[in-house]
C-alpha cells in the first residue's frame, strides 16, 4: 500500500519535472532575448552622438530589474525540482544584476551586458545537461489506521473474555492470548498497536515482551513498590490495579494511539510559481497531509475560513500582493492570529528577510527546500501548534475544546454550512443523573465516567465533527453534513453503547446512561442561527422530562 502510494507520487514527481523543465527553458530563452535586446539598445545609444543615455538606463533598468525578479525565481525553484546547478547559476547571475541595479552610475557597457547573455545562454543548454538526482521524497505513513489491534494476555478465561468484550465496545479489535510465550512466538511475524498483560508474578517471562516495539501495559493484583518499579523498568507505560476499570484503561489507550489517530494537518500553499506549489503540494500529501493551493489571493480569508488550515506556506514576492501583506491582513482577524505562517522564499538576504518577517509572519524556509526538510519542518511546526493550541483551548480532563472554543466552533461550522448549503448538527449531551454518580462513588470515579464519554465521542465520531465539553457532565458535538435523521442515529448509537459499559469502584460495578437533544441547521433559518444551541438545550431538556437514556430532536 506504502509501497504503491510512494510510485504514484514518483511519477507524478516525474511529470512534473518535466513539466517545470519545458517551463525553465521557455524563461531562460525569453530573458536572453530580453537580455540581447538590452544589450543592442545600450550598444546604440553608445553609437548614436544625440541619443538620450539616460532614457535609454531609465528603460532598461526596468528591464533589468524584471530579468533579475525572474532569476530569483529560477534560483529558488531550480534547485527544489533537483537542478541544483542551475539554481546557484541563476542566484550568482541574479546578484550581478543587483549590483548593477544599485550602482547609481550607468549601465556597465553593451560588451559586459552581452557577456551577461551569454551566460544566460549558457544556463539553458545546461538546464538541458542538467541530471541532477530527483529531490529525494518522503514517503507519507497514513496517519489513521483503519482500527487498532490490542493483544491481551490473560490466563483466566473468563477475565479475558470479559476484558476483551469491554474493549471491543470501544471499537477496538482485541485478540486474546493465554500465554507469554503464544505472543513471543507471534511477534516475530506480526505486530499489534498495544500488549496488555497481566503481569500475575511471571516476572522472568516478562522480559521477552520488551523486544517488542509497541507500547506494553500491565495488570497487577499487586500495588507494591517493587511492582510498579519493574513495570517501569520494563518501560511499561502504564499500570492498572485488579479488578480492572475499564474506562481508565481505555483512557490510556486513546492517549497512546493520540498522536496516530491525529487527523492530518492542513496546509494552504500560496505561491504565484503553480509548478512549485503543486510540488509542495505532492511532497506534503504523500505526508500524509491535506493541501490546498490558494488561486486568488484576494479570496485569502475566504479560504482561510472554508479550509481552515493549520499553516500557511507563503511566497514572499508574488505579483499582485506580497506575502508580506497577505500575511498582516490574516493577522488582522483575532482566529487567526496564531496561525503560523511561512515564508518559502528565496531571498538570501538576511535583512530582508527579517524585514518580511515582521508584520506577522512566523519563520523562514529559504528556498531550493528539499523535500525531506519540508515535511520536517512542516511536520514539527505543526506539532508545536497543536500543542499550544491544546494547551490554551483543551480541557485538561476530557482533551476536548472547552465551552468557549466548542460554542465559537459551532456558530462557524454552522455558518460554512450555511453558505455552502449542506446541512449541520448540533447537539447537546448530558450524562444522566450525574450528581448520584459523585454523590456515591465519589468525584474521582465521577471524572473518568466524564472522560469516557469523551472517549466514546472521539471514537465514534468523525474526523471533521467537533467536540467539546460544555460543562461538568455536558457535551456539545457539531457535525457537519449531516442531517436531523443521521445525526439522531449516530447519538442513539452512542447513548446505547454508553449504556452498556460497566464502571468499577472498588468491588463495585455500576453503569451510567446518557441523554441527547440534537438540532438540525436545515430546520433553523440562517439569520438565527444563534438559537440552534439553544434549541439543541431545549430537545435535551425534552430527553430529559421524558425520562431521560434518550435522543430527542
Ligand atoms: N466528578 C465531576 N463532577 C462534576 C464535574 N463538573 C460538574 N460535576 C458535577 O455534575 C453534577 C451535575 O448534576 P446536575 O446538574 O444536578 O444534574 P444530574 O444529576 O446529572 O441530573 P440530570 O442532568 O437531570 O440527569 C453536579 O453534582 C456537579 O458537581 C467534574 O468535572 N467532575
Amino acid at each position: 500500500m506504502v509501497k504503491d502510494k510512494q510510485k504514484t507520487l514518483e511519477s507524478k514527481l516525474a511529470v512534473l519535472k518535466q513539466s517545470y523543465l519545458a517551463t525553465l527553458k521557455a524563461d531562460l530563452a525569453a530573458l536572453f532575448q530580453v537580455f540581447m535586446q538590452i544589450s543592442f539598445e545600450v550598444q546604440i545609444s553608445d553609437c548614436t552622438l544625440n541619443s538620450d543615455r539616460q532614457v535609454v538606463n531609465a528603460s532598461s533598468k526596468m528591464a533589468l530589474d524584471n530579468v533579475s525578479q525572474r532569476l530569483h525565481k529560477i534560483a529558488g525553484s531550480a534547485g527544489t525540482f533537483g537542478f541544483h546547478a542551475v539554481g546557484q547559476q541563476a542566484r550568482t547571475l541574479e546578484v550581478t544584476l543587483q549590483s548593477w541595479l544599485e550602482a547609481s552610475d550607468a549601465l556597465p557597457a553593451s560588451s559586459v551586458l552581452k557577456a551577461f547573455a551569454q551566460q544566460l545562454q549558457k544556463l539553458q543548454s545546461e538546464v538541458l545537461l542538467d541530471i541532477q538526482s530527483r529531490p529525494s521524497v518522503v514517503a507519507g505513513e497514513s496517519a489513521i489506521s483503519s482500527a487498532t489491534v490490542i493483544w491481551l494476555i490473560e490466563e483466566d478465561f473468563d477475565l479475558g473474555n470479559s476484558i476483551l468484550e469491554q474493549l471491543s465496545n470501544f471499537s477496538y479489535t482485541v485478540r486474546l492470548f493465554s500465554s507469554i510465550e503464544q505472543v513471543s512466538e507471534l511477534s516475530s511475524k506480526v505486530a499489534p498497536d498495544i500488549v496488555i498483560v497481566d503481569v500475575r508474578g511471571n516476572l522472568g517471562q516478562l522480559a521477552s515482551l520488551s523486544k517488542l516495539s509497541c507500547p506494553l501495559l500491565f495488570i497487577s493484583e499487586q500495588d507494591t513498590f517493587d511492582a510498579r518499579i519493574h513495570a517501569a523498568q520494563m518501560n511499561a507505560q502504564g499500570y492498572f490495579l485488579k479488578p480492572l476499570n475499564i474506562p481508565q484503561l481505555v483512557n490510556r489507550l486513546e492517549q497512546l494511539l493520540n498522536d496516530r489517530q491525529a487527523p492530518p494537518a492542513r496546509i494552504m500553499i500560496i505561491d504565484d510559481d503553480d509548478q512549485l506549489a503543486m510540488y509542495y503540494q505532492l511532497v506534503l500529501e504523500a505526508a500524509g497531509m491535506e493541501v490546498l493551493i490558494l488561486e486568488t489571493s484576494c479570496e485569502i480569508m475566504e479560504h482561510i475560513s472554508l479550509f481552515r488550515p493549520e499553516m500557511l506556506l507563503m511566497d514572499v514576492h508574488m505579483p499582485i500582493y506580497n506575502g508580506a501583506d497577505l500575511a498582516a491582513v490574516v493577522r488582522q482577524y483575532d482566529e487567526w492570529s496564531n496561525l503560523p505562517i511561512v515564508f518559502l522564499s528565496a531571498e538570501t538576504d538576511l535583512n530582508k528577510q527579517i524585514d518580511t518577517l515582521s508584520p506577522g509572519a512566523d519563520d523562514f524556509l529559504a528556498k531550493p527546500i528539499l523535500a525531506a526538510q519540508l515535511v520536517t519542518s512542516v511536520r514539527s511546526r505543526i506539532a508545536r501548534a497543536r500543542t499550544l493550541s491544546a494547551l490554551l483551548n483543551k480541557d485538561s480532563l476530557t482533551g476536548l475544546l472547552k465551552h468557549a472554543s466548542i460554542k465559537s466552533a459551532a456558530v462557524n461550522e454552522a455558518t460554512r454550512g450555511y453558505r455552502q448549503k449542506y446541512p449541520v448538527v448540533v447537539a447537546m449531551i448530558d450524562i444522566d443523573n450525574f450528581k448520584m454518580v459523585n454523590d456515591t462513588h465519589g468525584h474521582a470515579v465521577g471524572d473518568v465516567v466524564i472522560s469516557s464519554v469523551a472517549t466514546l465521542l472521539r471514537q465514534r465520531l468523525r474526523q471533521t465533527d467537533v467536540i467539546g465539553r460544555y460543562g461538568g457532565e455536558e457535551f456539545l458535538i457539531v457535525l457537519p453534513h449531516c442531517g436531523a435523521e443521521d445525526g439522531w442515529k449516530c447519538l442513539e448509537d452512542i447513548r446505547e453503547y454508553f449504556s452498556r459499559l460497566s464502571f468499577r469502584q472498588g468491588e463495585i460495578e455500576f453503569a451510567c446512561t446518557l441523554s441527547a437533544g440534537l438540532v438540525c441547521s436545515s430546520s433553523v433559518p440562517a439569520d438565527e442561527r444563534e438559537t440552534l444551541l439553544v434549541a439543541a438545550d431545549e430537545a435535551l431538556y425534552r430527553a430529559k422530562r421524558g425520562g431521560r437514556n434518550k435522543v430527542s430532536y
